[in-house]
């Protein structure tokens, strides 16, 4: 039997409380499956190596069959080397009372460094993955500094507020969340997003009844898009589990395809789909076949949809703007 050639994953923010939750879980098989081995590079800047190899020294003892090598490295040429997957967690987290755009400033140099170092030493086919908030603005810094990789390769991770909409739905309905399919959230990763239910389904049918319009309104929206800080507010600090979680389904269904007639919500450059604005890094339902994130065509927005996405896009827009003013992007 043949051993198959195992893929390189770069990891940034090796350090940090998402990767200590992500990286077992990538070590273990959860994004290229059982039979594919990985080879860790993190990288992690210097003065926190040493806290990295403590991560690394648990990785070994977990003995995991799929976990080829682990490196660790604070230079980015030497962490994307080769690269086939790069998940961009390293950044600065908001603290309590911090609005995201706090952070574009303190985080988008990091963005564009590392944008050149993919676009440079990552493989041809390499798939990255931004975590490091502001989520969506950070991949287009790093898209934008790397023209040699072609844009769909940079995403930036919104599955979290998929999943979060569909937990408080599977609530709200008394459903298994298992059940549900088909949300969408549409726009930025931050309080403007727009968790939308006009197209979802409950065991493949759509759901009619239960979600009235005031709910949707007053409660479900506002609650997903303010998850994060209401999670900042209880834990005392962000989403790490959660958000290692989803970056895990993404980064596997990317690989290894969405189960047939089912969506998720992926953060990718716009091509103007649904009349968002090109280039601006914005949530659209997608599909993946195991090798492209393919836009779901063709669904209906009403008016209330339209201005609730444009909102969304139009902070996006903000935001690439406020990158170009600080000289982040020519
Ligand atoms: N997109 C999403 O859904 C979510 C995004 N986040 C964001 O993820 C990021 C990381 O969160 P945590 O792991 O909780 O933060 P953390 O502070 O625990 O870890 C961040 C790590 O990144 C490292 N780092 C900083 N600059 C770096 C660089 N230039 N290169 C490599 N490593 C670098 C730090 O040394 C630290 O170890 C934050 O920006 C947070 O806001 C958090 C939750 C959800
Ligand atoms: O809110 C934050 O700063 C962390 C985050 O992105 C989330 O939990 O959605």
């Amino acid at each position: 039997m043949s051993t198959p050639t195992p893929v390189t994953v770069t990891v940034t923010g090796a350090a940090g409380q998402i990767s200590y939750a992500l990286l077992f879980r990538l070590a273990a098989g959860g994004v290229y499956g059982k039979d594919t081995p990985v080879r860790l590079r993190l990288l992690e800047v210097p003065s926190q190596t040493g806290a990295a190899e403590g991560v690394a020294m648990e990785l070994e003892d977990c003995a995991f069959p799929t976990l080829a090598s682990i490196d660790i490295t604070d230079d980015p040429a030497v962490a994307f080397d080769g690269a086939g997957a790069a998940v961009l967690v390293g950044a600065r987290p908001r603290g309590p009372g911090m609005e995201r755009a706090d952070l574009l400033t303190a985080n988008g140099a990091i963005f564009r460094d590392q944008g050149r170092a993919i676009n440079d030493h990552a493989a041809e086919d390499v798939r990255v993955l931004v975590v490091g908030n502001p989520a969506n603005t950070n991949a287009y810094i790093a898209h934008r500094h790397a023209p040699d990789v072609p844009a769909e390769r940079f995403t930036a991770l919104m599955r979290l507020d998929h999943n979060r909409a569909l937990s408080q739905l599977a609530a709200r309905l008394d459903a298994p969340v298992g059940e549900l399919d088909r949300v969408v959230v549409w726009g930025n990763h931050s309080a403007t997003q727009f968790p939308d239910v006009s197209y979802l389904t409950r065991g493949g049918a759509p759901v009619t009844d239960g979600l009235d319009r005031q709910w949707l309104e007053d409660d479900f929206i506002p609650r997903v898009a303010r998850r994060g800080s209401e999670i900042i507010e209880v834990r005392g600090s962000s989403s790490a589990a959660s958000a290692a979680g989803a970056s895990i389904v993404h980064m596997r269904d990317w690989v290894r395809g969405t189960p047939e007639g089912s969506w998720a919500t992926v953060a990718l450059p716009s091509r103007g789909e649904y009349g968002t604005v090109p280039g601006v890094v914005t949530g659209l339902p997608c599909r993946s076949d195991g090798g492209e994130w393919q836009v779901v065509e063709g669904l209906e927005i009403d008016d209330f949809q339209r201005a609730r996405i444009d909102a969304s896009v139009a902070e996006l827009v903000s935001e690439r703007d406020a990158v170009h003013g600080l000289g982040l992007v020519d």
